[in-house]
């Protein structure tokens, strides 16, 4: 175990590895404090996507899997890969809260609402899930099925919501039932900035079928002026000009989005004005709202990792992050422990300045960056942690030269800390949680897009010791879960009896 010192952890969101190339936004920068970090012994590469985090093989990682690992010091089988286990194995089929609300659907002749992101970006959604839910649909006899789709243009490549439209009613024609009965982007549906006008709107279309009319699905995509996220809430209408699928009392509504951060503010406010007209909600996986909406997939535990152990050692934390990602230093890194130990203290930099990222690529950089440093003077906080969420959130736009920018930011907030850290006598752990903006375009059928979404690259690792403090390199296949062992042994603890990780410095 190397000399104990506290310590600083920066998780650096979205900081993937790739070489250099078109795409790269992150090597295309200016970073030189990053630059000479990377060109360190200590720097490593670690697996931040597929099995290694808990997914399915091959899938990209994302903020939540990628703060539970680190957290957790083990793969965590994410709620994705369970939803499939429970379709492949049949298992959905003879679930009891299905069957008993399809069953009801069936005996009133009430319709079944299925709400979700259709694409197969596999962070909030997968749209292949809707066609095992159209053929249970079936195998119940409910009279009607309304799909809603959410356009996404984020998780994958804007410009291919038309196909998965597609998709989609290939899996109804397939199934014999279901009608696609509303089509809005994302930006509307899946807001989680708490501005409820958009949800709003979403909802009327949904709930109501008030909207922008449309006669068929993939008019909706006639209004993306600002990319598919932004599909205008739009309700599709039948021959006699009346919306197809309006929520009517007895329905039963199904959000199909297996992760619950941007779907919980849609679902709370449909189940807050509908419930009442005894709707019946169903959610595939388990979400955060405050609704007790009954799921069909539970999660697994994520418990036991890194703030367990910190508390049992009552060595205190702060975590620091802006309002996108502070969740995930707290909620997520946690276990999806919704408690906060005594131990802990947490600082959300919010800005009420409306976001237009691609205008500012710093964001708040600075308040995380004085909020770390004030943390980090106090001799009674063994560990700082915050993440730096500008190259994911930036990436996220798909804008090659505000990424590149948001990188440079990250670079010098990273420079200044490692100064507060010498001053400090503190060891500083740079980790990425997922690639993103080291690949900003994306090529399929020979047409090459810009890419806001995130990646299967591998992520750096980086320890930067305190002075003096004796570390080793490290060795070997390095992944997420071996980040909360290093961790607790760079403080001078040993790893938790759940963590499968080791430490690698
Ligand atoms: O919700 C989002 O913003 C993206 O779909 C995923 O990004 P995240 O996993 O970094 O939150
Ligand atoms: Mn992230
Ligand atoms: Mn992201």
């Amino acid at each position: 175990m190397s000399a104990a010192r506290p310590g600083i952890l920066l998780v650096l969101d979205g900081w993937g590895h790739a070489e250099p190339g078109e795409a790269n936004a992150l090597t295309a920068a200016d970073t030189p404090c990053l630059d000479r970090l990377l060109g360190t012994p200590l720097a490593v590469l670690a697996e931040a996507s597929g099995t290694a985090v808990g997914l399915l093989p091959g899938t990209v990682g994302n903020s939540e899997i990628g703060h539970i690992v680190i957290g957790a010091g083990r793969p965590v089988p994410y709620d994705s890969v369970l939803v499939e286990e429970r379709i492949s194995s049949g298992a959905l089929r003879s679930d009891e809260t299905l069957s008993a609300a399809l069953t009801g659907a069936a005996r009133t002749g009430g319709s079944l609402h299925l709400i979700g992101l259709s694409s197969d970006g596999m962070i909030h959604a997968n749209v292949h899930h809707l066609r095992e839910l159209l053929h249970i649909a079936a195998l119940f006899a409910v009279p009607e099925v309304r799909i809603h789709a959410i356009t996404d243009g984020r998780d994958v490549a804007d410009g291919t919501a038309a196909t998965y439209l597609e998709t989609v009613e290939g899996y109804a024609a397939e199934a014999g039932i279901g009608t696609i009965a509303t089509v809005t982007g994302r930006g509307y549906a899946l807001d989680k900035s708490g501005d409820l006008s958009l949800t709003e709107r979403a909802a009327r279309a949904i709930a109501d079928g008030a909207g922008h009319l449309i006669g068929e699905p993939k008019d909706a995509l006639a209004t993306t002026g600002r990319g598919e996220e932004w599909v205008e809430p739009s309700v599709v209408t039948g021959g006699d000009g009346a919306p197809v699928g309006p929520v009517r009392d007895g329905d039963v509504v199904l959000f199909t989005n297996f992760r619950s951060d941007r779907i919980q503010q849609l679902a709370d406010h449909l189940h807050r004005e509908l419930a009442a007209r005894g709707v019946t909600f169903l959610s595939l996986a388990q979400y955060d709202t405050a609704a007790a909406i009954p799921a069909l997939v539970h999660r697994a535990d994520a418990g036991g990792g890194l703030a367990a152990r910190l508390a049992e050692m009552g060595l205190r934390s702060v975590r620091i992050a802006e309002a996108e990602k502070f969740e995930h230093v707290t909620y997520y890194l946690n276990g999806r422990e919704a408690a906060v130990a005594p131990v802990e203290e947490h600082i959300r930099i919010s800005d009420a300045t409306p976001p237009d990222y691609r205008a500012r690529p710093e964001m708040s950089i600075g308040q995380v960056t004085e909020a770390v440093t004030s943390a980090a003077r106090r001799d009674d906080v063994p560990l700082v942690v915050a993440n730096l969420a500008n190259i994911d959130v930036v990436g996220h736009t798909g804008d090659h030269a505000a990424t590149v920018r948001a990188a440079e930011h990250t670079d010098r907030a990273v420079e200044a800390l490692c100064r507060v850290a010498s001053e400090t006598g503190r060891w500083v752990l740079l980790v990425g949680d997922h690639g993103n903006a080291e690949k900003m375009l994306t090529e399929s059928g020979g047409v090459r897009r810009p890419y806001g979404g995130h990646t299967t690259n591998p992520v750096p690792a980086v320890l930067v010791p305190a002075e003096g403090q004796r570390v080793g390199r490290p060795q070997g296949a390095a992944t997420l879960a071996d980040i909360a062992p290093s961790v607790l042994s760079l403080l001078g603890v040993g790893p938790a009896p759940a963590m499968t990780g080791r430490a690698l410095w």
